[in-house]
């Protein structure tokens, strides 16, 4: 087999569904909101405020990896910073040849400085308009869909349930939840999801990350999640192959899973690269797609994550294109929409390199 060269998988189209805005930040620009609102950062260089944030989220704890988004929510709190980052957040991905990407982020948690949710809101999806037009002027188009979080440990959801629904014309194509998992069950959250499902409304839920198969099913079973958040730990229903009621039902209804390799192996939720359930999971034939999750945190792109896959199971262009359809088929934009980037954009692409 060729070897693919990593200048190959950034020029090949990617889809991503899971990227917090939060967890994306380039280093210089953290260094140079901070000093214009004075939060303190544990570096002051940009490579070392970039290694800092890696090592630090390298602790094997979801909690203290979290803990890290101090530095990144404490300068995303004015409708110019928001609007900034966003907008680089859309640059950068489109420099990665990511042409589709769900990037989400909790307004919430961008409130210190008295903006309103809505302005938050307003400012971030300007910021992807933005971004997205510079991308597409300087040839590497780009469409942006907006998931809003709302925080687990917190009892904001049915209003950013509310949010989300009240700005889906306008850009927010999604609702999740993020923040520590274990001992904030999905459920905690149900009228706010009960809602999401009267509207006709899409959502995605992070389970099986930090806890396992209880979290997984209450987010489907309960809660009605279209995807899962990792889902990584529905391999603990899987025994030599054979899988669980729960593990089959996540198979046959092809319920997607939005894998974020580096990220996992930084938080615990699986050793190394290379034992990674996505192998598994794949040969399986699950619905598996290759994420981010947080690009600051983990030092990494889509295309290095890619990167990472072929190199540690051996894959090719057969499988990035495999992972890139299955991603771009579960994204929660409308169904014509998501046909026209496969067909026109993505299997063109992917023809030339298979
Ligand atoms: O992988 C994750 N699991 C749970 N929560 C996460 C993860 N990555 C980021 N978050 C949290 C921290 C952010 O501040 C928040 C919204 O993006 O979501
Ligand atoms: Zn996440």
């Amino acid at each position: 087999m060729v070897a693919i060269a990593y200048e190959d998988i950034v020029k090949a189209p990617k889809a991503l569904l899971h990227d917090h805005l939060d967890g994306g930040l380039r280093p210089a620009t953290i260094i140079e909101l901070a000093a214009e609102v004075g939060h303190p950062l544990p570096a002051t260089e940009p490579d070392e405020l970039a290694r800092w944030f890696v090592s630090a989220c390298d602790s094997g704890s979801l909690e203290r990896y979290i803990a890290t988004f101090e530095h990144t929510v404490a300068v995303m709190q004015t409708e110019s910073a928001l609007r900034r980052v966003a907008a680089e957040c859309a640059l950068d991905l489109a420099d990665d040849g990511v042409v589709y990407a769900e990037v989400r982020f909790a307004p919430e948690q961008h409130l210190n400085r008295g903006l309103t949710l809505e302005q938050v809101v307003e400012a971030v999806l300007a910021g992807f308009a933005e971004g997205a037009e510079r991308a597409a002027a300087a040839g590497r188009p780009i469409r942006i869909g907006t998931l809003l979080t709302a925080m687990r440990h917190a009892a904001r959801s049915m209003e950013i349930a509310e949010l989300a629904v009240r700005f889906r014309d306008t850009g927010v194509v999604g609702f999740d939840i993020a923040g520590a998992e274990a001992g904030f069950p999905p459920t905690r959250h149900l009228d706010a999801f009960e809602y999401l499902q009267r509207e006709n409304f899409h959502f995605t839920i992070h389970a099986g990350e930090a806890f396992g198969l209880p979290s997984i099913w209450q987010a489907i079973q309960w809660c009605g999640a279209d995807r899962l958040g990792h889902g990584v730990r529905i391999v603990d229903d899987i025994t030599g192959g054979v899988l669980g009621r729960l593990a089959a039902y996540v198979r046959d209804k092809r319920i997607p899973l939005e894998l974020c390799p580096s990220s996992n192996v930084q938080t615990g939720a699986a050793p190394s690269i290379a034992e990674h359930p996505i192998g598994l999971l794949r040969d399986l034939r699950f619905r598996v797609t290759v994420n981010t999750d947080n690009r600051l945190m983990s030092g990494t792109s889509m295309s290095r994550e890619m990167a990472l896959l072929v190199e540690a199971f051996g894959y090719g262009w057969a499988e990035l294109q495999w992972f890139t359809i299955n991603a771009m088929k579960s994204a929660f934009i409308p169904f014509d929409e998501r046909l026209s980037i496969i067909n026109e954009v993505i299997k063109p692409a992917y023809a030339k390199l298979l």
